[in-house]
C-alpha cells in the first residue's frame, strides 16, 4: 500500500464483525502501519472484536466499550484512551442505528421516539465523540464518518436513516468549520451498499445491490476494502487540503 500511516494512532468505532465497513477501514489502516484503538457498543461484541483484531499485522491492544447514547460512557472511553495512548491522530465513526420498523413502509408513519433514537445514535454521536476526541487529536488529525446517498436523496425504505444521515453530513461540515482552527479535518465517505449486519435491517436490500450492478458506471458493488483505502487517504497527509467533504465510494452511482 503506497500510503504510510506508520507511527499514527486511530480510534475505530463500530466494528461488529468481519463484514463491517469499520473492519474494512481497520484492515487498510493496519496495512498502512497505523496503531489502532477499537471501541464497541455492548459487551456482546467484545469477543468478536478481540478475535478479529488478533488477525491483524499490528498489535492493537486497546479495545474499549463505548455506548454513544451515554455521555458518561463516551467521557470514560476517551479518558481511558488518553490514559493508555496519550494522543491520537484521528477517528473513524462507523456507528448508526434505527428501529427496523422505521426502515420500511411510509416515512410519514415515523414515530417521535424512532426519529430521536435514529438521530441520537446515527448523528449526534459524531458531535459528542468529536467533543471528547478533539482534546486528544494532534494537529493535522482527521475524523472520518460513514454515510449513504439516502441522506442526499430519497431511497425507498431508507426513511428515517436518510434524515439522520443528512443531519450527520451537515454535522461533518459544522465540525469541519469548528475544528479547522485546531488543524483537525472532518470528512465523510458515502459508501455504496455493502452487505453487513446493519444492512439486514433494511428491507429489499438485495434489489438495491442488483440495481447498482446494472446502473452504476462501474457496474459493480462497493467493497469494504475500497472504503478502507479511501479512509486511509482521508487520514493521510495526501488529503491535507480536504475538509468538510463527502467522498462517494459507490462505483459512481451518485452521478445518475
Ligand atoms: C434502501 C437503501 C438500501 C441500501 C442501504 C445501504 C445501507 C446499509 C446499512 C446502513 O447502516 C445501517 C445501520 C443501522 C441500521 O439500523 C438497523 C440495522 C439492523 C437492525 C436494526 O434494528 N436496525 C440500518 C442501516 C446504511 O446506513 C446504509
Amino acid at each position: 500500500m503506497s500510503i504510510s500511516l506508520a507511527g499514527k494512532t486511530y480510534v475505530i468505532m463500530g466494528v461488529a464483525n468481519k463484514r463491517s465497513i469499520a473492519w474494512g477501514i481497520a484492515r487498510s489502516l493496519d496495512q498502512s502501519g497505523a496503531r489502532l484503538i477499537f471501541t464497541y457498543a455492548g459487551e456482546r461484541f467484545e469477543q468478536s472484536v478481540r478475535d478479529l483484531v488478533a488477525t491483524l499485522d499490528g498489535n492493537h491492544e486497546i479495545i474499549l466499550p463505548c455506548d454513544v447514547t451515554d455521555d458518561a460512557s463516551v467521557e470514560q472511553c476517551f479518558a481511558a484512551i488518553k490514559e493508555q495512548a496519550g494522543s491520537i491522530d484521528g477517528l473513524a465513526h462507523c456507528i448508526a442505528f434505527a428501529k427496523t420498523e422505521e426502515l420500511a413502509g411510509n416515512f410519514s408513519d415515523t414515530s417521535r421516539d424512532g426519529f430521536l433514537l435514529a438521530h441520537n445514535i446515527s448523528s449526534y454521536s459524531l458531535t459528542i465523540v468529536a467533543r471528547y476526541a478533539k482534546e486528544l487529536i494532534s494537529e493535522g488529525g482527521s475524523i472520518v464518518a460513514l454515510t449513504y446517498i439516502g441522506g442526499e436523496r430519497v431511497m425507498p425504505n431508507y426513511n428515517i436513516m436518510g434524515v439522520a444521515k443528512a443531519s450527520l453530513e451537515m454535522s461533518v461540515r459544522y465540525l469541519a468549520a469548528d475544528l479547522g482552527r485546531q488543524g483537525i479535518r472532518v470528512n465523510s465517505i458515502s459508501s455504496g451498499p455493502i452487505r453487513t449486519l446493519s444492512s439486514k435491517g433494511v428491507s429489499d436490500f438485495n434489489t438495491i445491490l442488483r440495481e447498482i450492478e446494472e446502473k452504476a458506471p462501474l457496474h459493480r458493488n462497493t467493497t469494504p476494502e475500497e472504503v478502507g483505502d479511501t479512509a486511509a487517504f482521508l487520514f493521510s497527509d495526501m488529503s491535507r487540503g480536504i475538509t468538510g467533504e463527502t467522498i462517494h465510494v459507490d462505483s459512481g452511482y451518485h452521478i445518475l
